[in-house]
């Protein structure tokens, strides 16, 4: 009961003071990352620039990082970011897209990993491959359950001492020894692109509200795609409809709402 409480407290905590949030993402993610912030009630900026990504970081609240569409411009953007943010003290979350997929990927993968992320989120196929396993992702689909991703995301946690989020049919966040199970969301949310784009923004807003507690940000951030996720699909007909119900239940979630029917369980 504990984090069902904690989640709805922090809910209000972030929309109380809106936290403005660099977010460097992909260009499939920009628009629907950027709804999904407001919805939820974060201030989300999309800079990437390599002229302007380091200064930006340090008057943002975070930052979060995701190599969807990478290339050489954008990654030097994103490296500056990230030690700027590092710099600062400010929480910063990597989102590492099909860093599996090619040699390009997995080096700017490694190269931010040494920056020092607070907060690692991504599919299962990801975070096995990011822990040295063989994983099964097809592109930036998972094609592997969460359940096999949950030690690599323990050891990724403790060797870069950061906190790893999976997400899937249940989502798993862990700091190494603590860990979290998070149920709900909808099987239509895999077919609408950049909704893990977009939690990833949204951990990083969660995350700016309460900059010293990155694993109950995380797992705030989690759960209020998991409730509006499945609330969205209760009612939808398919992914068209679920897309905007999705930003209209973020939008009309409440901080008791999201304590009552947030899934949460230790794991
Ligand atoms: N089958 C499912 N049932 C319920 N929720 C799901 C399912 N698959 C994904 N989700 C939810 O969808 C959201 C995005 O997670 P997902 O693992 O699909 O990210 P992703 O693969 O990185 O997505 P993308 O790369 O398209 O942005 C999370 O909130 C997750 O819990
Ligand atoms: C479809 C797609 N391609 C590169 S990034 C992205 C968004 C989902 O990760
Ligand atoms: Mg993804």
């Amino acid at each position: 009961m504990q984090d069902q409480t904690t989640v709805g407290t922090l809910l209000g905590a972030m929309r109380a003071n809106p936290p403005l949030v660099q977010c460097i993402t992909n260009f499939v993610a920009m628009n629907i990352a950027a709804n999904v912030m407001l919805a939820a009630g974060a201030s989300p900026a999309m800079v990437h620039a390599e002229e302007e990504a380091g200064e930006f970081a340090a008057i943002s609240g975070a930052l979060t990082v995701n190599i969807g569409t990478l290339s050489a411009g954008w990654l030097a953007g994103m490296l500056a970011a990230a030690q700027s943010a590092t710099q600062a003290g400010k929480p910063w979350v990597l989102d590492p897209v099909a860093h599996y997929a090619t040699a390009f990927r997995r080096k700017a993968a490694a190269q931010l990993l040494e920056q020092q992320p607070t907060i690692v989120r991504g599919n299962a196929s990801e975070i096995i491959a990011l822990a040295g396993g063989a994983s099964h992702g097809q592109g930036v689909d998972s094609r592997d359950p969460v359940e096999l991703a949950e030690v690599a995301a323990r050891q990724l946690a403790e060797r870069h001492g950061c906190v790893v989020a999976v997400t899937g049919v249940t989502d798993f966040v862990t700091d190494g020894p603590r860990a979290r199970r998070i149920e709900g969301g909808s099987s239509l949310m895999p077919q609408v692109t950049a909704l893990g784009c977009s939690l990833t923004c949204l951990v990083g807003a969660f995350a700016a509200a309460v900059p010293d507690n990155p694993f109950d940000a995380t797992v705030a951030a989690l759960a209020v795609f998991a409730v509006a996720g499945e609330q969205a699909g209760a009612a939808a007909d398919g992914p068209g409809s679920f897309s905007w119900r999705f930003l209209d239940a973020l939008a009309a979630l409440d901080a008791d709402t999201l304590s009552a029917k947030a899934r949460i369980m230790t794991a």
